[in-house]
């Protein structure tokens, strides 16, 4: 018999699977509500035109493809972490911030798996918030940590659970790690305010939780960079030694060219030599080191001043468009007459809308209105545009009369 016979069929990817049935649909009112990628005011895939400038740039410096550093290009990287942690950040200026290139945000939760199962000392296991991004879940486990889950999502309220957070974070053994989405939580649109932040950060200081941090929305959920990058920079200056995931997927639009940052806040210059060389121990049979290309566009869009500030407008339009067909959407489901309360897709935050619809709702919208969206009723927003933000109310209204 065949050496793999005994290799099982496993089930779609829940996210991109979305886009395999979406593709197999014939109908010409289709619509890809799944992957979170975002689509042009003509539901087209867009690349910043900030993006194609820098790239003609490097393109026209004629660069060698020789090998990349283990940790990557140094110019991206340092841009990078000034993005995140701010250009008045004390570790930053401070040299004690240990950053490698990875293969964008799922590479650096990848090596923050791998870096926490063979570093951190006080806990084998991680708590994400339910629900979280599912490959959270595989991307640890396959890791090695044993993944746990904290109170977020309030059905009932289609809001935060924010007094079952908090009880959990009290109730989790002193010094769990705990994974918090910096902005734009993903399934359910759904931030802490800057005050539940802050409180949020005392609990977490008062049992001694190590915060693992995944921005992979950074700019692309408000519009501004310095108000989606709130909840890290004041967990830093509350003094947490944290870990920061970065991807430059959404906010540059660099989804295939593969551009995060993996980092580590540490207590002194000497500590972060000795985290950065582990760092290299752990990525070298990883991968090696990473691909050159997209580290490059991005860094010419971090430090060409120029185009840095036609990514940072062109990113504000990004979020401008999902902002504004989350208004029209809500306002289309009045206009027919529904009667649920809506009020969430318009107060929810960044890529995506949780709908607060059932499962069955989910199967239904595909197969009556040919919508295709995550069974956890997660829209993202970003697939809707003037010319399908009807059919999908109608649709919506009709799912849920
Ligand atoms: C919270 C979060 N973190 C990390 C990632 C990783 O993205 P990367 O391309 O590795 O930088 C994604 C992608 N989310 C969307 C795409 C996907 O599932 O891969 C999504 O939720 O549809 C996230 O939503």
């Amino acid at each position: 018999i065949s050496v793999w016979s005994n290799v099982p069929a496993g089930p779609p990817d829940p996210i991109l699977g979305i886009t395999e049935a979406f593709k197999k649909d014939s109908s010409p009112q289709k619509i890809n509500l799944g992957v979170g990628a975002y689509r042009d005011a003509d539901g087209k895939p867009y690349v910043l035109p900030s993006v194609l400038a820098a790239e003609d740039k490097v393109i026209s410096e004629r660069n060698d493809k020789e090998y990349l550093p283990i940790t990557g290009l140094g110019t991206f990287t340092q841009a990078a972490a000034v993005l995140a942690y701010g250009t008045d950040s004390k570790p930053l200026s401070e040299g004690r911030v240990a950053i490698t290139q990875s293969l964008s945000g799922t590479g650096a939760l990848r090596i923050a798996g791998a870096f926490l199962a063979r570093h951190y000392p006080h806990a084998k296991e991680i708590y994400v918030p339910s629900p979280t991004w599912g490959n959270h879940i595989p991307i640890f486990r396959d890791s090695g940590l044993e993944v746990k889950t904290y109170s977020y999502y309030d059905k009932k309220t289609v809001g935060l659970d924010f007094e079952g957070l908090k009880k959990d974070l009290k109730a989790m053994p002193d010094k769990s790690i705990v994974l918090l989405h910096a902005c734009a939580h993903n399934p359910t649109g759904i931030d802490p305010t800057e005050a539940q932040w802050r409180e949020i950060s005392d609990v977490i200081k008062s049992k001694g939780h190590f915060p693992l941090i995944d921005n992979a929305y950074l700019g692309f959920a408000s519009g501004s960079v310095d108000k989606d990058a709130f909840a890290l920079r004041h967990f830093v200056e509350e003094g947490h030694q944290l870990i920061l995931c970065q991807s430059f997927a959404k906010n540059m639009g660099l989804y295939g060219e593969r551009v995060g940052t993996f980092s580590v806040v540490c207590a002194d210059k000497e500590e972060k030599a000795r985290v950065d060389s582990q760092i290299k121990i752990l990525v070298r049979p990883m991968y090696s080191n990473p691909p050159v290309h997209g580290a490059r566009v991005a860094s010419t869009l971090l430090t060409d001043k120029k185009l840095n500030a036609q990514w940072l407008a062109e990113v504000k339009g990004m979020a401008d468009r999902i902002i504004d067909m989350r208004s029209t959407l809500f306002d289309l489901l009045h206009e027919l007459g529904s009667k649920k309360k809506w009020d969430h897709i318009k107060n929810q935050i960044g890529m995506f809308a949780y709908l607060g619809i059932s499962p069955e709702q989910v199967d239904q919208l595909a197969r009556e209105h040919h919508i295709y969206l995550t069974r956890d009723g997660r829209i993202s927003v970003a697939g809707v545009t003037k010319h399908n933000v009807r059919h999908l109310a109608e649709s919506l209204h009709k799912v849920t009369a």
